[in-house]
């Protein structure tokens, strides 16, 4: 689709060689977007003062000073503006700290028209992209507070093409979060491609994941297209990244640097437009100074980090969880309950969950394929990952509010259990294996009456 690019304000182009600005000028000219020039850092900010540009191209190194303070000082002023900065060729040097400090990519010189086209119109894709983005954060369930924080970073994160790294223990959700942000993004109608580095054979990562020319090697009976070029113009999601052989983590940091890949066999480079999302439930630090990990890699795919935390740290978000698997895997067979009983909850929430939420679908995938009721015996929950009482549901509920004293605590459950139940009284009674009668007077006392 030709976006109209009239209604924008002008682009601002920053650097101190006037044939850049010129070029960069008529490239961005030529796709219908004004444009306005400064050639150093003060000029700049005297730019910025007058109002928001569109998007911003800026060199990295500046007369007066450098380019990443024009990225802070933008990204302070208007966090919604994109800008790209232009580093030297050679080592891209001061990309990752560019993006760090807010720039949505980078490109280096010489400026290469079509790799130059297309992060214009990235940058007017993001520039136009709602408050929100285009919101695909909506599989990751949880209200508590680290998990609306996740999808607030997520849809951060998704409005730069910065690799992201995710970290955090296995089952947390690190696939979906890559995937959300990959669908909150200017990427989200490209190819989302997810390899398993730890599930490919060592001998065959190179030519699954960079391609490899007919004959290349022994057993090479055909031309292989390889995951990064099948992922080209979207998202190439590395999980278990640690796994990768030596190599291969050569080959890897040479395609992040260079943005193109030499498939085995082949005599050309293809050009890669790719967003890098890595994964690890492994302490990547610990491989580097094992020696099985390359520290430069690592600083290339580690430029904006994303925590998925454990099950553990936020049981509060296990009810609303539960009931979207149950919905998901139940909701086909009549009879399924989609709720769990608050004695079945209180179970739950004092397990520690060492799989997290994939070991939670897990349990009630079992429930549902034994056709029992909601019931959750003892012995499922194994004496591994039994909790204390401070990490339990209902310490969980809110443990600040527990803090504040007994009725803040009963008073947040109340609340809690009123909400899962969509106001109804009979059925947080229910839940709260409480009668209604119980359950009034307890409002009453709270006064909390008009909330249900
Ligand atoms: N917040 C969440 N909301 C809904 N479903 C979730 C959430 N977190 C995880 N899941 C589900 O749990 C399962 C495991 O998630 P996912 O595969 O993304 O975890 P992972 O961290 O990548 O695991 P691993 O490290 O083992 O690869 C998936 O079925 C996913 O849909």
């Amino acid at each position: 689709m030709m976006a109209d690019f009239s209604v924008l304000p002008p682009a601002l182009i920053v650097d101190d060689e006037p044939n850049i600005v010129e070029l960069l000028g008529i490239t961005l000219q030529g796709m219908g977007i004004a444009v306005t020039g400064a050639y150093s850092l003060a000029e700049a900010f005297a730019r910025l003062a007058e109002g928001a540009p569109s998007l911003c191209l800026s060199d990295l190194r500046l007369p007066d000073g450098s380019g990443i303070d024009l990225v802070r000082r933008l990204h302070a002023l208007h966090p919604r503006v994109p800008v790209a900065v232009i580093t030297a060729y050679s080592s891209a040097d001061g990309a990752v700290e560019a993006m760090q400090a807010g720039a949505f990519d980078y490109m280096a010189k010489p400026i290469e028209l079509t790799r130059l086209r297309r992060l214009i119109s990235q940058a007017v894709d993001l520039a136009r992209l709602s408050p929100m983005g285009s919101d695909g954060t909506q599989r990751l369930v949880g209200d508590s507070p680290v998990m609306r924080r996740l999808r607030d970073d997520i849809r951060r994160v998704a409005r730069s093409n910065a690799p992201v790294h995710i970290t955090g223990e296995s089952g947390t959700g690190k696939e979906l979060a890559a995937r959300a942000i990959h669908a909150s993004g200017v990427r989200h109608d490209k190819p989302f491609v997810a390899v398993n580095c730890g599930a490919i054979p060592d001998g065959l990562v190179e030519s699954e994941l960079f391609g490899a020319e007919k004959g290349a090697y022994s057993g090479a009976v055909q031309r292989r297209e390889g995951l990064f070029v099948a992922a080209n113009g979207g998202t190439i999601f590395l999980d278990e990244v640690g796994e990768l052989p030596m190599m291969v983590q050569v080959k890897l940091l040479r395609a992040i640097q260079e943005r193109s890949i030499r498939p085995l066999g082949a005599s050309r480079e293809i050009p890669l437009d790719l967003r890098f999302i890595s994964a690890t439930h492994r302490n990547l630090q610990e491989m580097v100074v094992a020696g099985s990990f390359r520290r430069d890699l690592l600083y290339r795919l580690d430029v904006v980090r994303l925590h998925m935390p454990p099950l553990r740290e936020h049981p509060e978000d296990i009810p609303q969880l539960a009931e979207v698997i149950l919905q998901r895997i139940g909701g086909a067979q009549p009879g399924v309950p989609t709720r769990l009983s608050a004695g079945t909850l209180a179970r739950l929430g004092g397990y520690a969950f060492p799989g997290n939420v994939r070991e939670l679908e897990n349990l009630l995938e079992r429930r549902i394929a034994l056709q029992r009721d909601d019931i959750l015996p003892e012995e499922e929950l194994t004496s591994s990952g039994r909790v204390t009482p401070e990490n339990s549901v209902l310490a969980a509920v809110s443990a600040s509010a527990a803090a504040a004293g007994l009725d803040t605590a009963e008073a947040a459950l109340l609340r809690q259990m009123l909400g899962q139940a969509g106001g109804d009284r009979h059925h947080a009674a229910d839940l709260l294996g409480v009668s209604v009668q119980s359950l009034e007077l307890r409002l009453s006392r709270l006064s909390l009456e008009e909330i249900a």
